[in-house]
């Protein structure tokens, strides 16, 4: 009975992965064919953490962007929250460098401008992600990358500004004065993950590593990583500013967006703001969701515009989202 609701527009497929408190599945939402993740978690098992998976949804109602993966609809039960999420077919970026040793300069740049552009519009949104990580970078059918949160960590509603105690994060990819337990910015702990999966990309191992957690400590503490010889030049240098231990010496995303190394053959600084027009509707998928459900389009609006993440938001969206990758604009008739 508690899948009773989810299970009236989508069919649940395989598990893709599960973590912690959540277990994400494969489904189909039937009245588009179009695939999504379904992120299930159990609310006596969230206990305290509950209130994180509100902020975390309330903060993914904010962020629309082509490289963060998108929330369609949430349904809450009794005893559960599902998440429909933007499914992505290509998998983990870990996965993906795992399977090819390394990536080239020229594959890692591509990579790395689409993490610069969505890490660049949460932070002049005021939010910190604190766990980028290749495990939360995932692969869409069109090899894009989507930003996600699997870890539950929640963002500050107090913006950057406000420094964060709560330690957060994979301790490889974590900066030296998040794991040293002084108070941090966000926006500069990401920056330092970020040069820890730069060097990920570039060299499909890890810059700081160790099975001993202390031993991983220090050696993040003191900065120092290996510089294979496949490395350019312009790569130590990128390298160098984003591992800078210093946080206050350490390049903002803000300098990334026109940085040599990021616009290298490219001469194009990182395009940041979102793709996606929230404010105005497509008229497209009013027309065809007004007539499926038989009422005036003005009305169908107007509902559309309450952005309740309900199932009207979901195939709004799921509609939308075919229409952009040329599949026809069309509703199946579910009963
Ligand atoms: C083909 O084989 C494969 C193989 C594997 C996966 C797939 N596909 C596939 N698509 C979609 C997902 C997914 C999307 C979003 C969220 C989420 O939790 N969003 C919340 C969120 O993003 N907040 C947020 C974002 C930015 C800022 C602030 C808050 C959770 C899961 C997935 O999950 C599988 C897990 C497995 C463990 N590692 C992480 C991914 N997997 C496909």
């Amino acid at each position: 009975e508690e899948y009773s609701e989810v299970a009236r527009h989508y069919r649940i497929k395989e598990t893709v992965g599960s973590g912690g408190f959540a277990k994400v599945k494969r489904a189909v939402h039937l009245p588009t064919g179009e695939i999504v993740a379904i992120k299930i978690m159990d609310k006596a098992a969230l206990g305290s953490d509950l209130p994180r998976v509100k902020t975390e949804i309330e903060a993914m109602k904010n962020l629309h962007h082509h490289h963060i993966c998108r929330l369609y609809q949430v349904i809450e039960t009794s005893r559960k929250i599902f998440m429909i999420l933007e499914y992505c077919s290509g998998g983990e970026l870990f996965d993906y460098i795992v399977q090819r040793d390394r990536l080239s300069e020229g594959e890692s740049r591509t990579f790395f401008r689409q993490i610069v552009s969505a890490v660049a519009y949460m932070h002049n949104l005021g939010y910190a992600h604190r766990d980028l990580k290749p495990e939360n970078l995932l692969i869409d059918d069109e090899q894009n990358l989507k930003l996600i949160d699997f870890g539950l960590c929640a963002k500050p509603k107090g913006g950057m500004s406000d420094h964060l105690y709560t330690c957060c994060g994979s301790p490889a990819y974590a900066a030296p004065e998040l794991i040293a337990g002084k108070s941090y910015m966000g926006s500069e702990a990401d920056l330092w993950s970020m040069g820890v999966l730069l060097y990920a990309l570039l060299n499909g191992f890890l810059p700081f590593d160790d099975d001993n957690i202390g031993m991983l400590y220090r050696k993040i503490k003191a900065g120092k990583y290996d510089t294979p010889d496949w490395l350019s030049p312009d790569s130590l240098i990128l390298l160098k500013q984003l591992l800078q231990v210093d946080p206050k010496r350490r390049i903002t995303v803000d300098k990334l967006l026109n940085h040599s190394w990021i616009t290298n053959d490219i001469g194009v600084p990182v395009e940041w703001h979102s793709k996606h027009q929230m404010s105005v509707l497509d008229e497209d998928v009013v027309t065809e969701m007004s007539v499926h459900r038989k009422v005036s389009r003005e009305t169908m609006k107007a509902e559309l515009e309450k952005w309740n993440y309900d199932y009207l938001t979901a195939a709004y969206f799921l509609l939308l989202k075919k229409k952009t990758s040329g599949r026809p604009v069309r509703l199946q008739i579910l009963y």
